[in-house]
């Protein structure tokens, strides 16, 4: 029996920082670079012991094995040859002590991840069989990769989850609800740290508006002490009715669907700047401790710029619905037109147009001043100046720095007809030198099955 899933990258378009409190909505875009896996029977050990092989065979030294150290011990797993995948081993854990399998298994994985997830220099492209899926391979170990932000790990935690979660049902239809809890469970664990969670978020159900869960929700259970008494048993049963018990209840958070309008496309710019979001996150956590005044009355403008955001997109929907003939007025009008030079004159028709327009440029106007009050380097000057610039381009609505903002990416909304010529014209203009755009666009579905006969050959 051999079983296929995939899961999205993401984009945080809106609500980097403010997602981390569960008061504030988020706008994620699932992305098309896609992370695969591949799940089939693996070979039994002569010791008879339980086993669970990872495969990633585009990079140097991508193979993991997980064993449990005894018949009976079915919890204590082991990482074989010592190589240390922390987001790997968190979600075997996770799984297992959620499932507690009562029999033997001896299960391999094999991942793949689309090219947008990393750096794509000194690659070689492989080819399944049928040319269904192309993938590069890599020379360099997977930590050596340079990534490009889109949420590999949160991809990686997600995907497995689903694939050993399936296996261990036996064919039951796949509950998200219980691989999206216990993938947040696991990805907080190999972070050590609990984030928004909407890069995983994103990865289970797709393009969503976002409201993270209450971290109280799993802090006990990463705290549990069976962390610090492996092969106790007593507490490993503890632990697993504990994780149980998290996974089956209500978390209570947001992840409304959503999709961005017809005709309206994200285009992705990779800077290769580099930023540590940890960093810049513990940064504003600073501000936002030492200036409580200035930094909750800039958090209710940037979440109403957010908001302002999310309705734009909506209204826009629903004039494609009812007004079709005027929204592809407005599509056509803007996609041979820069919103640098519009004329004043405000063309009624278009106002869910120019409502865009005017909230990406607030967001923006926020996270400068987010940049100045918290001294992180959120929208720096140098990614003020490209996003300008971008705009002097016809077809773009505007653009924003994703997810913590640096110096790594920029995000633009464009009319889809306009991005060829954009980036032709982008080509020859030393203002985006440092720009490389990522050829990728939204892909609203999260987790889906995936047909194994695509991966053969790889
Ligand atoms: N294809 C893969 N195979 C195995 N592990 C992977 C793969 N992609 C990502 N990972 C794991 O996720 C880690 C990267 O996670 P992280 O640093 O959080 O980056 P990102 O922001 O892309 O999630 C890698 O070092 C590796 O441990
Ligand atoms: C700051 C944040 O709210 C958003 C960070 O978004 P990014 O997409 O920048 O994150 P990386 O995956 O580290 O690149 C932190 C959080 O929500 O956990």
């Amino acid at each position: 029996m051999s079983q296929a899933f995939s899961a999205p990258g993401k984009a945080l378009l809106a609500g980097g920082y403010l997602v981390l409190d569960p008061s504030y909505n988020s706008y994620v875009t699932a992305l098309s670079s896609r992370m695969h896996v591949v799940l089939r029977l693996g070979q039994e050990r002569s010791d008879g012991l339980s086993s669970i092989k990872v495969l990633s065979p585009q990079f140097h030294n991508g193979e993991w094995e997980y064993i449990t150290t005894s018949k009976e011990d079915l919890l204590s797993v082991k990482e074989v040859n010592d190589r240390v995948n922390p987001f790997l081993i968190a979600t075997v854990n996770t799984v297992l002590a959620y499932i507690q399998p009562s029999t033997k298994y001896n299960v391999q994985l094999n991942i793949y991840s689309d090219p947008g997830y990393h750096s794509q220099e000194n690659t070689t492209p492989k080819l399944s069989i049928n040319g269904k899926r192309s993938f590069l391979c890599h020379t360099q170990a997977i930590h050596e990769v340079a990534k490009t932000g889109l949420g590999s790990s949160a991809g990686l935690v997600s995907v497995v989850t689903a694939a050993l979660i399936s296996y261990f049902g036996k064919g039951k239809e796949l509950d998200k609800n219980v691989v999206h809890n216990v993938a947040q469970i696991a990805h907080c664990y190999a972070q050590k740290k609990i984030g928004s969670g909407f890069d995983v978020a994103a990865a289970v159900y797709g393009s969503i508006i976002y409201r993270r869960f209450q971290p109280k929700i799993i802090e006990d259970l990463l705290q549990h002490p069976v962390f610090s008494a492996t092969g106790d048993e007593k507490l490993q049963k503890e632990y697993s009715s504990a994780l149980r018990k998290v996974v089956d209840s209500d978390w209570d958070f947001n992840h409304t669907p959503c999709t961005l309008p017809p005709h309206i496309r994200l285009l992705m710019g990779d800077i290769q700047g580099g930023s540590e979001t940890p960093k810049l996150v513990s940064k504003i956590l600073q501000w936002k401790k030492e200036k409580p005044e200035q930094s909750s009355a800039l958090y209710k403008d940037l979440n109403a710029a957010n908001e302002s955001l999310i309705t734009a997109l909506d209204e826009l929907h629903k004039l494609y619905k009812e007004k079709h003939d005027v929204y592809s007025k407005g599509i056509k009008f803007f996609s041979d037109q820069s919103i640098d030079n519009l004329t004043k004159e405000v063309i009624p028709d278009f106002t869910a147009f120019y409502d865009l327009i005017s909230s990406i440029k607030s967001i923006r106007l926020n996270l400068r001043k987010l940049t100045e009050y918290s001294g992180a380097s959120v929208e720096p000057k140098e990614q003020t100046a490209l996003l300008d610039d971008c705009i002097t381009l016809k077809g773009c609505f505007g653009g924003v720095v994703p997810g913590a903002g640096g110096y790594d990416a920029i995000c633009l909304l464009m009319v889809d007809d306009s991005i060829g010529k954009f980036v032709q014209a982008s080509k020859s203009d030393s203002r985006f030198e440092k720009v490389t755009w990522l050829n990728l666009h939204e892909e609203k579905n999260g987790i889906i099955v995936e047909d194994v006969r695509h991966y053969l050959g790889l």
